[in-house]
């Protein structure tokens, strides 16, 4: 296994705020991984340092093996889509794309020519007249016609009508199946986007709270579903992440494996049991802002 992105105790402060925390991660070659948190648990940080835009406060970095500051051989194989991307005033989308041609090596203008007209991104307007939408799309166009060994999304959906948001996964995932690479995406839309990921890391506070498997995170967790009585008696005594009740009915997330002993006392309490999703999976935890049974049970 090759490692694309290796940090130790990599750190970020802004005077009092810890943008990152002794973060020591691996983010592995040939991979799509989702960066999740809340607003402000540090995946942008993260990606400002990785791509050398912003130097750690104390840690270590390495990027395809090497510090990446000042290292053009390194940075020319990054591509990092953020969401403030800023271009000249009288930039246009040719432009943009003549830049990113000489700028990226692996640079694919049929990819961009196939994108551009499937996001309808308009032609004769200047950039900066853009509609939010149509300026994430760009950044879509750039981040997958680039072929970057290491390409950063950082959220960059924002605008995108649900049509054009389906037409960036598809794209992603075919464009990445015929040419494998290192792909880091943060997100809030995980339901949208889990079956895009391979692998997460979840960062809450600059520290990372979970780095694992799309598939072993969602083997770690079952729910029950019931009557709110029985849903109630059957998680007694086990490890609760969440609890939602409506009207008479409610559901549980719990944490481990849905084993066979479980599966059978569920059907004995006429509960139904079924797996979760990473996002019912994230929310349970409260990594997505909402409250986990644990942070409820340590306040009452
Ligand atoms: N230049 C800066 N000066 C001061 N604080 C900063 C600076 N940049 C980031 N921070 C703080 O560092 C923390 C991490 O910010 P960051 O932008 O990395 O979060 P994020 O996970 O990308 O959030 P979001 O999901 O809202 O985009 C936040 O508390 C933010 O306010």
């Amino acid at each position: 296994m090759t490692i694309a992105i290796d940090t130790r105790g990599l750190t970020r402060l802004h005077g009092p705020v810890r943008a990152l925390d002794d973060v020591t991660v691996q983010i592995r070659e040939n991979t799509i991984t989702g960066l999740l948190g809340r607003n402000g648990a540090g995946k942008t940080t993260f990606m400002s340092l990785a791509t050398a835009q912003d130097r750690p406060t104390s840690g270590e970095l390495r990027v395809l093996g090497e510090p990446p500051f000042e290292r053009a051989k390194v940075l020319e194989r990054l591509c990092f889509i953020r969401d403030n991307q800023r271009y000249p005033d009288d930039y246009k989308l040719r432009h943009a794309l003549r830049a990113a041609r000489v700028f990226y090596p692996n640079w694919d203008q049929a990819v961009a020519d196939e994108l551009v007209s499937l996001f309808r991104i308009p032609e004769k307007t200047v950039i900066k007249k853009f509609s939010r939408g149509q300026f994430s799309a760009l950044g879509i166009v750039l981040g997958l016609a680039s072929r970057a060994p290491i390409t950063f999304f950082d959220e960059p959906y924002l605008g995108l009508d649900a049509t054009a948001r389906s037409h960036f996964y598809d794209a992603l995932l075919r464009d990445y199946t015929e040419h494998p690479r290192t792909i880091l995406l943060s997100t809030h839309l995980i339901d949208e986007m889990d079956r895009l990921l391979e692998r997460v890391v979840i960062l809450d506070r600059g520290r990372v709270v979970r780095d694992a498997e799309v598939d072993e995170l969602r083997g770690a967790a079952f729910q029950v579903s019931g009557r709110t009585e029985a849903v109630e008696r059957f998680a007694e005594g086990s490890d609760l992440l969440s609890l939602h009740r409506v009207g008479g009915l409610a559901t549980a997330v719990m944490e481990g494996p849905a084993s066979e002993d479980v599966r059978a006392a569920a059907r004995a309490a006429d509960l139904e049991i079924g797996s979760v999703s990473l996002q019912q999976l994230v929310a349970a935890y409260g990594f997505d802002g909402a409250e986990s049974a644990s942070e409820k049970g340590a306040r009452a």
